[in-house]
């Protein structure tokens, strides 16, 4: 399972948890403006815009799994297995192949409104990036700080929601998710009130029941309910580190702990990164399962002319602060 969330405060963020049972061993990865992107049907673009996120990196070429780029526009990827549905090459389009998604979309767009002309000629096709690696499937969050819209490709073609929350997980499609929420309008932050029956002496029993009722489980659509409500409920100062911070709690509300969650014999499904990108600053923030400490790769700092990738292997230890 994955989720995606946006966060607002002075700044404009965007981040997701990578949950999964491996890792294909992924880095951030700076790619900046004269790095040559060449394209399946596109050809090679020799300059664009700047981008910073998690790739893992076939050869030289980001595979991106999310990224920002300078523009202060994001994307994540999120796995939408069995519902995702890419098309073959077709002759009056922009062909683009799905592992190509982002930068196709980051290194030419500054906003969600460009990203909408942009989809509007594309055809995503499932041309896979090499044998050992086949095409995933999965669908999109696209944000920037005004809005966000999620991109899903299936059976009857490609549909672009307007995502009013700015969060997504995985599976069942988006319009069905939203509708599931219907089933927890009810929930508030504050304390319940006894609208069960009138006859009986129900009460609040401690503090802190805001929120009951929310689901606790990590399914797909459990999460995207959880992370829906700590979003749209959420308060914190606008100081960088307040925003990140809180960006981190939002998502650690859905984080998978190894153990709980099995995919195959002996196989667990664990939060392998979580990430908060200042997308108006172009610093992405990560944590790792075995690193809880927050690292922070800043676009900025690189040479954004050059035209080869800046590449930080995940810190994968554990950093332990100590007061003494
Ligand atoms: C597995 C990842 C999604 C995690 C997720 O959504 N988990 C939920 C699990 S569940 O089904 O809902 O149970 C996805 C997100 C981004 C994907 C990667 C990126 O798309 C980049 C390339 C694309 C290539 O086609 C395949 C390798 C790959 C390197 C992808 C491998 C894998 O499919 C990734 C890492």
């Amino acid at each position: 399972m994955c989720t995606a969330a946006t966060y607002k405060t002075k700044d404009f963020y965007i981040g997701r948890t990578l949950d999964y049972e491996f890792s294909y061993g992924e880095e951030v990865v700076v790619t900046p403006r004269n790095y040559p992107f060449a394209f399946r049907f596109q050809g090679e673009m020799k300059s664009h815009y700047a981008m910073i996120g998690t790739a893992y990196v076939a050869g030289d070429y980001p595979l991106y799994y999310d990224a920002v780029n300078e523009k202060g526009l994001g994307m994540a990827g999120l796995n939408f297995v069995g519902n995702a549905v890419y098309q073959e090459p077709v002759e009056d389009k922009e062909n683009v192949a799905q592992f190509e998604f982002i930068p196709w979309v980051l290194s030419q767009c500054e906003s969600v409104e460009d990203v909408k002309t942009l989809l509007a000629n594309m055809n995503l096709t499932g041309t896979p990036f090499c044998e050992e690696l086949p095409t995933a499937q999965l669908h999109w969050m696209i944000a920037d700080r005004e809005q966000a819209i999620t991109v899903e490709f299936v059976e009857s073609g490609m549909h672009i929601y307007d995502n009013q929350m700015g969060v997504m997980t995985n599976n069942p499609p988006f319009e069905m998710q939203m509708f599931l929420l219907n089933q927890y309008m009810n929930l508030s932050p504050k304390q319940p009130e006894n609208h069960f029956a009138e006859a009986l002496p129900l009460e609040t029993y401690s503090r802190g029941m805001g929120g009951m009722g929310l689901p606790g489980d990590l399914s797909s659509t459990s999460r995207f309910a959880k992370v829906a409500f700590t979003r749209m409920n959420s308060i914190s100062g606008d100081s960088e580190e307040e925003s990140v911070g809180q960006f981190f709690h939002i998502l650690g509300s859905v984080e998978q702990q190894r153990g709980c969650c099995e995919v195959e014999e002996g196989k667990y499904e664990i939060t392998i990164y979580t990430s908060c990108c200042n997308a108006d600053k172009g610093i992405y923030y990560y944590t790792t399962y075995e690193n809880q400490q927050i690292t922070a790769v800043d676009m900025h700092r690189e040479n954004l002319d050059s035209d080869t990738l800046a590449r930080y292997p995940m810190v994968m230890k554990q950093q332990i602060y100590w007061q003494n």
